[in-house]
């Protein structure tokens, strides 16, 4: 019933597993069902994405792959261990950097480092080479010595990543991981987990709500309320909700509507910009619009979006959700 990657052969063992998977908070009348059945599989080396609006459940989703919260009901493993039953040793293989900072803001960048390596008892003749080599990845080699708190947002989230790798983890948990950062620093950071993705044999696993970023995974789940709506390949779930869009102005709309309907055997709809005549490949029926001898006065070409899935399979688009919700609700708690 799990969809594979396309192109990639099943490895034996899934880097993450999620059956049944189910967490409430809080009691009685004011119970929040968070997660509400989660199933999925992701394979080892994967880019895997978490879309969805505030409040769907990624956040809580991500907790209890990281052991940080336990599920109400159904089961979880990552790189092979039970989240529950086997939490040091899902520890030991991840690696997470969170919506929130928790670098020290006095230590430089390379006793944050230490301090974890510490934590995580890797062994000190490998301290230096990692830190050197974490460094280089995320292009703070030459800030080493400087204190956090001179550093950028952009810079800081790319200090985390960093320390979230020092241990070699199979499987990177990144939550949010471009919030509050400019288009700039959210471009920077993603040269930097491309060149990651590149260099470490790793897994990333991260939620998102921008589209930009699910467009870059190999495959995502478009989450809501507590459920997976849609799971497939970027382009694989944009092939399933349908046609492009072919905008068209003409001399005669209701005219070119009946011809094009008649002769090409495709649909159409009126909409305020113009014609729109629904097709499986747009590009092919430009030609065949002007060798039916249509007064074509502008005409453009559209594929189905990131957004249109959410729309198709959630019944609305996500950056309404995500306005409705307000500033003030990036990252809170319910009212
Ligand atoms: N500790 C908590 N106590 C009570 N309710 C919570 C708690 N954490 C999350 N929730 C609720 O569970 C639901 C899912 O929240 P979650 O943070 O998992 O969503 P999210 O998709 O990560 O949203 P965001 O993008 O805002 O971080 C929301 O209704 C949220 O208010």
């Amino acid at each position: 019933m799990f969809e594979q990657p396309s192109g990639a052969a099943p490895a034996a063992e899934p880097a993450v597993l999620v059956q049944g998977l189910r967490k409430s908070y809080g009691k009685g009348s004011s119970t929040v069902e968070a997660v509400r059945g989660i199933d999925l599989r992701v394979e080892a080396g994967e880019l895997f994405g978490f879309l969805g609006p505030n409040a769907a459940g990624k956040s809580t989703t991500i907790k209890i792959l990281c052991t940080l919260l336990q599920p109400t009901a159904g089961t979880a493993t990552v790189a092979g261990h039970d989240v529950v039953r086997e939490r040091t040793e899902v520890r030991r293989h991840i690696g997470l950097v969170f919506q929130e900072t928790t670098l020290d803001d006095y230590l430089t960048a390379e006793q944050n480092l230490r301090f974890h390596a510490d934590i995580y008892g890797i062994p000190r003749r490998l301290v230096a080479g990692r830190i050197e080599a974490v460094l280089d990845m995320v292009g703070l080699s030459d800030r080493r010595g400087s204190v956090v708190r001179t550093f950028s947002g952009g810079m800081k989230r790319r200090l985390e990543i960093a320390r979230g790798l020092l241990h070699s983890p199979r499987v990177l948990f990144l939550d949010e991981p471009t919030i509050g950062l400019d288009p700039e620093s959210r471009s920077t950071l993603w040269t930097y987990i491309d060149v990651l993705r590149r260099q470490e044999d790793i897994t990333v696993f991260l939620t998102t709500h921008y589209m930009d970023e699910a467009e870059r995974c190999d495959r995502i789940a478009i989450v809501d309320q507590g459920t997976v709506g849609a799971l497939g390949t970027p382009s694989g779930l944009k092939a399933s909700v349908g046609h492009d869009r072919v905008r068209l102005t003409t001399a005669d709309d209701a005219a070119a509507a009946a011809v094009i309907e008649e002769r090409l055997g495709l649909e159409t709809t009126h909409e305020r910009s113009g014609l729109v005549v629904l097709a499986p490949d747009g590009e092919r029926v430009v030609p065949q619009l002007f060798e039916l001898g249509l007064t074509v006065r502008a005409v453009s070409v559209s594929r189905p979006t990131l957004d249109d899935v959410f729309l198709a399979y959630t019944g609305s688009r996500l950056q309404e959700r995500m306005a409705a919700a307000g500033p003030a609700r990036r990252g809170g708690r319910p009212a």
